[in-house]
């Protein structure tokens, strides 16, 4: 009778060391399996391998930060259009070229509701049973409740809901500049202030005349603590410990969010349809009414976050240029109705003619967002996509992984703004209408396609109806070019913050001559 294989094993002459080490072995193969790079189809973006395998790419993302992709392609032989990063036992995409880029922007396989899901559980912190409700029944993104109040936030933020919105958000602007006396304001930081009444002016277009943040200002402080420190949130693991600072805070806003929804307030006729269609789909969506404040502290965060920001560096880059200053006070001065009325002369700003009556203006603004928006785009990939590149090169894209690009490589390009491309130039959006294709296709600051930003209407009222009022209406002082310094953002931000130090400095706002009685107003 042949014997069977098995029989003959040595069975019972194993040493106890033998057992532990080939236990051990087995513990390391499956580790290595576990951490092994996803093997590459042959029509996915060639790989591109750190140094160090496995973790080389996050050191890369730690050491260099928004910049890591840029050096990475410089340091290839020649011009990658996409390349694959693997990372851990997984991979990532990176993109450059920019036709990929606004394939992807466009394609429907690619979303950022999944990204946008998981950043609303790890970084507001939502409870399982509310993800869960935030999912729906069928769990798949598509009939989740993210494209749902997606799809109607757009319309929330156009027409007249934009306007009301525009409206509110200025007439706090003009509050706080009617508030300068004669003797003028002295501001012992240009972007704290920038920061500070702007956040004001946001919640006030937001929530109507109960707004939250009116009630308790030192909300201000606090949602931007959380913004400075929020970072660590992102990875999803022990947030009260690697990200303490920004729990507590966001816990001070979450605290006074929670009963404003709880009681119904947005339901009031002033508040912004933005607010509501949000709140009305978590409801829709069965969102336990103690979470909807909680998730609703994304609304306050994305419209503050990129657009403050923005604001500072629009300002200052025209602040320090006497000549633009003058210039666009001229273009603007047409837009500014004098009215006496009661024995008060008041100054209206009519901002629905800025875009098309303030070239200048509007070039600087474009500009300032050029300068300052460096963040990643992401997507995640749905289902395996075949995206094109400039040269016609077809790219493999698998379902599940992640993809990126960097606004910052795009905006920067001296091949594409030319050799200036690092300078903010006032007059460079003037002839925006005369841009090739692929100037146009470069400029992403508020992303692209069904994602793209649907805030910019109402960030682009806020700046430039400041602006336009400062600039007709009153004049900066001891603003000096060694206290301003463009920053790089981090990553997880869309634009740099000013570094400490460099944030303006000490500068005195007066009214102008000629100006030192009038009340502001806007008009959308
Ligand atoms: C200058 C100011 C702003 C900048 C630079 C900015 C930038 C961006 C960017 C880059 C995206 C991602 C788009 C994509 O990946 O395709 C985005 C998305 C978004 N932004 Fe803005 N944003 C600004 C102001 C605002 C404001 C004021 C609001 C709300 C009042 C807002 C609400 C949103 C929302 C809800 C999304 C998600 C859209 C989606 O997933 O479909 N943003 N923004």
């Amino acid at each position: 009778m042949a014997s069977s294989p098995w029989t003959t094993l040595p069975t019972a002459a194993w040493t106890p060391t033998q057992y532990i080490l080939t236990a051990l072995a087995a513990v390391v193969v499956a580790v290595l399996y576990r951490f092994s790079p996803a093997r590459l189809d042959p029509r996915e973006p060639p790989a591109l391998k750190a140094s160090i395998p496995l973790i080389g790419h996050i050191i890369g993302l730690l050491r260099h930060g928004i910049d890591y992709f840029a050096r990475l392609r410089t340091a290839q032989p020649k011009k990658l259009a996409a390349a694959t990063l693997p990372i851990l036992n997984g991979k990532v995409y990176v993109l450059w070229d920019v036709a990929l880029i606004q394939s992807a922007l466009r394609h429907k396989n690619l979303t950022f509701d999944l990204l946008s899901m998981e950043f609303a559980q790890r970084v507001f912190g939502l409870s399982d049973l509310a993800m869960e409700k935030l999912w729906g029944p069928e769990h798949e993104i598509e009939s989740s409740v993210a494209p749902v109040t997606m799809h109607r936030i757009k319309g929330a933020m156009q027409g007249q809901n934009l306007f009301r919105m525009n409206t509110r958000a200025l007439n706090y602007v003009a509050d706080e500049l009617n508030g300068l006396g004669p003797e003028g304001l002295r501001i012992p930081s240009l972007y704290r202030w920038l920061r500070d009444f702007m956040t004001m002016a946001t919640s006030e277009g937001i929530y109507g005349s109960q707004n939250p943040v009116r009630e308790d200002p030192s909300l201000i402080e606090a949602l931007w603590e959380f913004e400075t420190n929020m970072q660590p949130l992102f990875l999803g693991v022990l947030p009260s410990i690697i990200a303490r600072k920004a729990v507590i805070n966001r816990e001070k806003v979450i605290k006074a969010l929670v009963p404003w929804y709880q009681a119904r307030k947005d339901y009031a006729p002033d508040v912004a349809a933005i607010t509501k269609v949000r709140a009305e789909s978590s409801r829709e969506f069965g969102i336990p009414e103690d979470e909807i404040g909680r998730l609703e502290m994304a609304l306050l965060f994305v419209a503050t976050t990129n657009t403050i920001p923005t604001l500072y560096w629009f300002t200052v880059f025209v602040l320090l240029r006497p000549q633009v200053v003058a210039e666009i006070c001229r273009e603007t001065l047409p837009l500014v109705t004098v009215t006496t009325e009661g024995g008060r002369r008041v100054a209206t700003v009519d901002i629905s003619k800025l875009e098309e009556q303030c070239p200048l203006m509007v070039s600087c603004y474009r500009e300032a967002i050029r300068l300052g928006n460096q963040g990643f785009g992401t997507r995640r990939i749905m289902h395996d996509t075949v995206l094109t590149d400039g040269e016609g090169r077809e790219y493999l894209f698998k379902a599940g992984v992640d993809m990126m690009w960097s606004a910052k490589a795009l905006h920067r390009s001296p091949e594409t703004w030319g050799p200036d491309a690092m300078e903010f130039g006032p007059e460079r959006f003037k002839d925006q209408e005369k841009f090739d294709r692929n100037k146009k296709h470069s400029y992403i600051p508020f992303g692209g396609g069904k994602h793209l930003c649907p805030g910019r209407n109402f960030a682009f009222a806020e700046n430039l109806g400041f602006m336009a009022a400062l600039v007709v209406g009153f004049e900066v002082l001891g603003l000096k070019e060694g206290n301003v310094k463009l920053g790089t953002a981090i990553i997880g931000e869309a634009v740099a913050k000013p570094p400490a130090g460099a944030e303006g400095g000490e500068v005195t706002i007066k009214r102008k001559a000629g100006w030192e009685d009038v009340e502001w107003r806007f008009v959308c």
